[in-house]
């Protein structure tokens, strides 16, 4: 192949400092070195994960940086030792890594893996820890492991789910991040059983996520709680069953919750990292048993309270990452659904638009009306 081996030059979206707009450049994207993987991107995706560390409120936020996690694309070449994967496959970079070999993943607990991360939180590889980007020699750091706003780039190779090459990777690159992160909040995490009650705070895709999760393992009762309430005409096709607004109640939310619900929830999803609501999450839930799984992601500083009697009295506080799934193994499981119709994933694709117009994709993020939009890179 002409590119292996070689430096390709090829557009990105850089953040050179937090709040400043993105700059599409020409950036260097070195060869991948052992162990690694260069990607051609074709479609990514925007997750409100990039836009927070893009404010600068994520204590691992670096700048500069190219964001983005949520993508699909193209084996460009691989570098010494890599088996699993070759040029030509298609694949979606995994931000949360799989190695099958350290601590975490040995331990059949958690999807959380330990053999790339610290590299990865501070933006460079861990073969050299350096950054296989640059622009005119000045280097650029990796965001997540993944750095999908760019047209190619280097992840590792414990990072990288080969897929179905018959998967439209327009669609399924949603399968990086907030599409799994719901379903696997609710099928991994809290494990939701037919006839429980849920309660979802924030409907946006992956509270949405969270609802079809929920919908498809039984649940009897699925209630939307999100100050916008344009959002309840699509939740509504995601099986949630009942809106709430805060904005239309005097009293706390979680007291209207418990007292739409006799006592409570069995398992409430927090989907919009906001400390206070994580709270109103948690005291919605049954007495005894009900457990609040924690989605969102909070800034920098921010930390969660309750009362200790609440955790006394049985209610069950989680957190989920990537929703529980182990991404090489699961990843392409989700695809395969996906292509089966067991999974709905173009139903969260809002907008499409080009690498170019990502500034504008960002602007329609914070607008009621987008769920996710598709960036196509080339
Ligand atoms: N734990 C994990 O692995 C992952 C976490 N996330 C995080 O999940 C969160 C949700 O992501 P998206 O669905 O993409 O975000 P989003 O911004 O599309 O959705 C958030 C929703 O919450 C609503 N909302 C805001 N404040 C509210 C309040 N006080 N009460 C009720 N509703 C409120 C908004 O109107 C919006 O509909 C973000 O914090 C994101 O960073 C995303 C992916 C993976
Ligand atoms: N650097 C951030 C970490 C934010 C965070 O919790 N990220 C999630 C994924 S969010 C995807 O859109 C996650 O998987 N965390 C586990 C991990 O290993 O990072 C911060 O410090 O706030
Ligand atoms: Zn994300
Ligand atoms: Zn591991």
């Amino acid at each position: 192949m002409a590119t292996q081996g070689q430096v390709i030059t090829c557009k990105a979206a850089v953040a050179w400092e937090p709040n400043k707009p993105l700059a599409i450049e020409d950036v260097q994207v070195a060869p991948p070195q052992a162990g690694e993987v260069r990607i051609q991107i074709l479609f990514t995706a925007l997750c409100h994960t990039d836009a927070y560390t893009w404010s600068g409120k994520d204590p691992e936020g670096l700048f500069p940086c190219i964001l983005g996690h949520e993508a699909a694309g193209i084996v460009e070449s691989v570098g010494e030792g890599v088996t699993e994967v070759h040029p030509g496959d298609h694949v979606i970079p995994c931000y949360q890594a799989e190695c099958r070999e350290c601590k975490f993943c040995k331990s059949g607990k958690t999807n959380l893996c330990g053999k790339v991360r610290a590299a990865t939180g501070v933006g460079v590889m861990m073969n050299d820890r350096k950054s296989r980007f640059s622009i005119n020699g000045t280097p650029i750091y990796h965001f997540m492991g993944t750095s999908t706003f760019s047209q190619y780039t280097v992840v590792h190779d414990v990072s990288v789910a080969k897929i179905d090459p018959i998967a439209p990777l327009e669609k399924v690159c949603l399968l990086g991040c907030g599409v799994p992160t719901g379903l696997g909040a609710v099928w991994n995490t809290a494990k939701v059983e037919p006839g429980s009650i849920v309660a979802i705070f924030g409907l946006g895709t992956v509270g949405l996520a969270v609802a079809e999760g929920a919908k498809s393992a039984g649940a009897s009762r699925i209630i939307g709680i999100d100050i916008d309430s344009k959002k309840f005409d699509t939740a509504k096709n995601f099986g949630v069953t009942e809106f709430v607004n805060p904005k239309d109640h005097d009293k706390p939310i979680q007291q209207v919750i418990v007292d739409l619900t006799d006592g409570g929830v069995d398992y409430s999803f927090e989907c919009i990292g906001n400390v206070s609501v994580m709270r109103s999450a948690l005291e919605c839930c049954h007495k005894g048993w009900g457990t609040s799984v924690i989605v969102g992601v909070a800034a920098s500083g921010q930390e969660i309270s309750t009362r200790p009697f609440q955790l006394v009295t049985g209610r069950v506080w989680k957190g989920t990452a990537f929703g529980g799934f182990k991404s090489r193994s699961h990843v392409p499981w989700l695809v395969d659904k996906y292509l089966k119709k067991e999974i709905k994933v173009d139903e969260y694709i809002t907008h499409n638009l080009a690498l170019a117009q990502i500034n504008e994709a960002f602007h329609l993020m914070h607008e009621g009306g987008c769920f996710r939009c598709v960036l196509k890179m080339a």
